[in-house]
């Protein structure tokens, strides 16, 4: 295959194994990494032009600097798709990437992409994000196909936000419909939650329209609404009465939105950001309020105007 590039994906999880058959299909040679066997060889018999990490958030930082050791092309390119931010220092992991490879492209794969699906060979599509135009439409060749759509995106930072964040408000989601509180709630909750996504989007210097395309809504909506998800299932079981410990230990996998909302209650109470859902979500999972208490302290707060920056001329 002419364009046929040598691509090693870090992470034979769920994600990881789906994106390693799309970029297969596409005649590309793929090497799928695994922790179990020794990086060194992968790397170095394989001279990648892309490394792809579909790492859990908690192992990112370890992996990157593991990958750090080894001699690579200046030109090899960085994907990230694993959609967290890691505790205390509250980066995302393509700053983790970014970080530790200065000179390399960097490029963000987010979207409505739940692997299970995707691995049925339903059709999906997702986005690729980088400040570096050329990498990111590499990429694009890489992944597309006649079932997965590749759309490219300058901005890095609110492709990977709207993955992370929509993690938290799918928690939320999975509550209300374990609760049974009906179509107007979901769709309330849902919209709101795109609000306190945007806000603290905005906030971390992501462009707000990022948040209405597939990467931000499109994957609020897939996560939302899938029994698939993790992050739903871990509100619809506790819901349902079961213990948080309980419940992960259960997954399929990895809910990222656990750790992501106590990362974002810290960003929030150091920049000041109102982000009641999120709140209520972490109150919930510290076993501080139950999900009925939860509902009742969101519905209750002080009634306010719908919009926080309505352009002024619009204004009464
Ligand atoms: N599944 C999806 O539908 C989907 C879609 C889009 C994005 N994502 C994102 O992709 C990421 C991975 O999700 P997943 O569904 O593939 O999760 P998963 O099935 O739980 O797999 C997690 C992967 O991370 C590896 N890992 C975990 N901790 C590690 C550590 N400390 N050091 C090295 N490797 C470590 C695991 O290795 P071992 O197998 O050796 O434990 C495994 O390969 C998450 O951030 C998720 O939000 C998932
Ligand atoms: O299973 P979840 O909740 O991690 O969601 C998977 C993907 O992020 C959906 O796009």
């Amino acid at each position: 295959m002419p364009n046929s590039k040598s691509v090693v994906i870090l992470g034979a999880g769920a994600w990881g194994t789906t994106l390693a058959k799309l970029a297969a299909i596409n005649g590309n040679q793929v090497h799928l990494w695994s922790r179990q066997e020794p990086l060194e060889k992968i790397l170095e018999n394989n001279n990648p032009q892309i490394i792809l990490s579909a790492i859990s958030m908690k192992g990112v930082r370890d992996v990157a600097s593991i990958v750090q050791s080894f001699p690579l092309a200046p030109q090899t390119i960085f994907v990230t798709a694993t959609k967290g931010l890691e505790p205390h220092t509250t980066y995302t992991p393509s700053q983790i990437w970014q970080a530790a490879f200065p000179n390399h492209p960097v490029v963000v794969l987010s979207g409505p992409n739940l692997s299970q699906e995707i691995a049925q060979d339903l059709p999906s599509a997702t986005v690729v994000a980088s400040k570096n135009a050329n990498a990111a439409q590499s990429v694009q060749l890489v992944f597309s196909s006649h079932r997965f759509r590749v759309y490219t995106n300058p901005d890095p930072v609110g492709v990977e936000l709207g993955g992370t964040l929509k993690n938290v408000i799918a928690i939320a989601a999975g509550i209300c419909d374990g609760l049974h509180l009906g179509t107007n709630a979901k769709a309330a909750l849902v919209t709101r939650g795109l609000t306190e996504m945007v806000r603290i989007g905005k906030n971390l210097g992501a462009i707000t329209e990022t948040f209405y395309g597939l990467s931000g809504l499109g994957d609020l909506l897939a996560t939302c609404n899938s029994p698939l998800s993790r992050n739903y299932q871990v509100g619809y079981q506790l819901a349902n009465g079961k213990m948080l410990e309980e419940v992960l230990a259960s997954l399929p996998g990895t809910a990222e939105g656990v750790n992501t909302c106590r990362v974002l209650m810290e960003i929030a109470k150091q920049r000041s950001i109102p982000i009641p859902i999120t709140e209520q979500v972490y109150q919930l999972l510290a076993g501080q309020v139950t999900p009925r208490v939860a509902l009742d302290k969101l519905m209750l707060r002080n009634i306010k105007p719908e919009f926080d920056d309505f352009p002024r001329e619009q204004m009464w």
